[in-house]
C-alpha cells in the first residue's frame, strides 16, 4: 500500500486539524481503503467462515443461496463496526505500539467523530438487514456480538484482566449462532457446540500472537497473559485450551449427530497437529517462531475445520456414527 507521509501525532485525541488537511490530499481510492482497514477485513474473513459453516450444517447442505449471502453480508458488517469502535476506542494505545500505529485513526487518516458515524450507520444496516431478510434472533446475535466485542472486552477487560480474551473471547464465537438463527429461528445445542469450539479455540490463537508481541503489550500496559504470568504459563495454558478443544469439537459427532466420519477424522487430525504445535511452544515458550506457528496454524486449523464441517455436510460425504457402528456390528456377525 503506498502511504501518504505524515505530520508526527503525539496527542490521538487533537487529530481533527491533520486529518481534514490529510484527506484533503487523499484521493477516495486511499479514502476508502482507510475505512477498509478500519475494520479490520482480514479477521472478518475468518468470522465468516464460522457463519457459512454453520449455515451449511443448520440446512443439512441445502442453504438458500440468498438467506447465505443476507446473513454473511450482514454479519460482516456488525463486525466491521465493531473492530470500528474498538480501532476507535483503542486509539491511544495503538498509536503507541508499532504493530498498530500506522492504523487510520492513530495515524489521523480519520477523525474519530467520523469512524463512530460510520460504526453506527455500519451497526444500523447490519440490524435491518438480517431483521427484514433473515429474522430478528440473527439480528439481535449479531447487535449482541458487537456489545459482548465492545463493552466486555476492548472497554472492560482488555486492559483489566489476564483473562481478557477467555471471557471476551465470546464475543468472537457469536457470528455461528447468528449463522445458525438465520437458518432455523432458534439455536439448538449444534449452535452451542458450535460456540463453544470457538471459544476454546480462541485462547490459543490470541495467546500465541501475545507472546509474539508481548513487549508491545508491556509498553502500553495491557494485562496480557504472557506479559504478567510469563512465557511458561501461557504456552501451559496454550496447550491446556488446545487438549480441551479436540473434544469438544467432536461433540458434533457424538452426541449432537450433526458431523460424520469425515468431519471426526478431520476433526482429530486437525486437533493432533494442533496439540503437537503447544507441546513445541511448551519446549520452547520463549521462542517467537515457535509461537508465530502456533498462531498461523491455529488459523489455518479453524478454516479447515469449517471446510471439513461443509465436506461432511454434502449427502454423498456423510457418513454418521451410527451407520459406522452398524457396519462393525455386521462386519463382527459374519
Ligand atoms: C476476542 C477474541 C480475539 C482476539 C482478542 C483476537 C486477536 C487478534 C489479533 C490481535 C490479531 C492480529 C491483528 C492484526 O495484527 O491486525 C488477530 C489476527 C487474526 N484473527 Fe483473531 N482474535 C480474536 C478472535 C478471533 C476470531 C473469533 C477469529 C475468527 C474466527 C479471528 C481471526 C483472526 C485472523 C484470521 C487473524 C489474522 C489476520 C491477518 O491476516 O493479519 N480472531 N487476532
Ligand atoms: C457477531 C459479531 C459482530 C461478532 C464480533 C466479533 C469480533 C469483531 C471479533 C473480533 C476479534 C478480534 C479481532 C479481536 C482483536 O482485538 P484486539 O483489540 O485485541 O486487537 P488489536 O490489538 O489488533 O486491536
Amino acid at each position: 500500500m503506498q502511504q501518504t507521509a505524515i505530520p508526527e501525532i503525539t496527542n490521538p485525541d487533537n487529530f481533527a486539524e491533520t486529518s481534514t488537511a490529510l484527506n484533503a490530499k487523499r484521493n477516495w481510492r486511499e479514502v476508502i481503503q482507510d475505512y477498509t482497514e478500519l475494520t479490520k477485513p482480514r479477521i472478518i474473513v475468518l468470522l465468516l467462515i464460522t457463519t457459512a459453516g454453520a449455515m451449511w450444517i443448520a440446512s443439512e447442505g441445502a442453504v438458500d443461496p440468498f438467506l447465505m449471502f443476507i446473513t454473511v453480508f450482514g454479519g460482516a458488517i456488525a463486525a466491521a463496526s465493531a473492530n470500528t469502535i474498538n480501532c476507535l476506542y483503542d486509539r491511544d494505545i495503538d498509536a503507541k505500539m508499532e504493530r498498530t500505529s500506522w492504523r487510520p485513526l492513530p495515524s489521523g487518516r480519520i477523525q474519530p467523530r467520523d469512524a463512530l458515524i460510520f460504526a453506527i450507520a455500519l451497526a444500523v444496516i447490519s440490524f435491518t438487514m438480517l431483521t427484514v431478510y433473515a429474522n430478528l434472533l440473527a439480528a439481535c446475535l449479531a447487535m449482541s456480538g458487537i456489545a459482548t466485542y465492545v463493552g466486555v472486552y476492548t472497554i472492560w477487560l482488555k486492559r483489566s484482566s489476564t483473562q481478557n480474551i477467555v471471557i471476551g473471547g465470546a464475543a468472537g464465537a457469536i457470528p455461528p449462532l447468528v449463522g445458525w438463527a438465520a437458518v432455523t429461528g432458534d439455536l439448538s445445542w449444534s449452535a452451542w457446540v458450535l460456540f463453544a469450539i470457538i471459544f476454546v479455540w480462541t485462547p490459543p490463537h490470541f495467546w500465541a500472537l501475545a507472546l509474539m508481541i508481548r513487549d508491545e503489550y508491556a509498553k502500553v500496559g495491557v494485562p496480557m497473559l504472557p506479559v504478567v504470568k510469563g512465557a511458561e504459563v501461557t504456552a501451559n495454558q496454550i496447550l491446556l485450551y488446545t487438549l480441551l478443544m479436540v473434544p469438544v469439537s467432536l461433540l458434533l459427532v457424538y452426541p449432537c449427530n450433526v458431523m460424520g466420519m469425515v468431519y471426526a477424522v478431520s476433526a482429530v487430525c486437525l486437533g493432533g497437529a494442533f496439540i503437537y504445535k503447544a507441546t513445541q511452544l511448551l519446549k520452547e515458550p520463549s521462542d517467537r517462531n515457535v509461537a508465530r506457528s502456533v498462531f498461523k496454524y491455529s488459523i489455518l486449523y479453524l478454516a479447515l475445520l469449517c471446510v471439513a464441517m461443509g465436506v461432511d455436510s454434502l449427502p454423498i460425504a456423510h457418513i454418521s456414527s451410527q451407520q459406522v457402528i452398524a457396519l462393525l456390528q455386521i462386519a463382527h456377525n459374519i
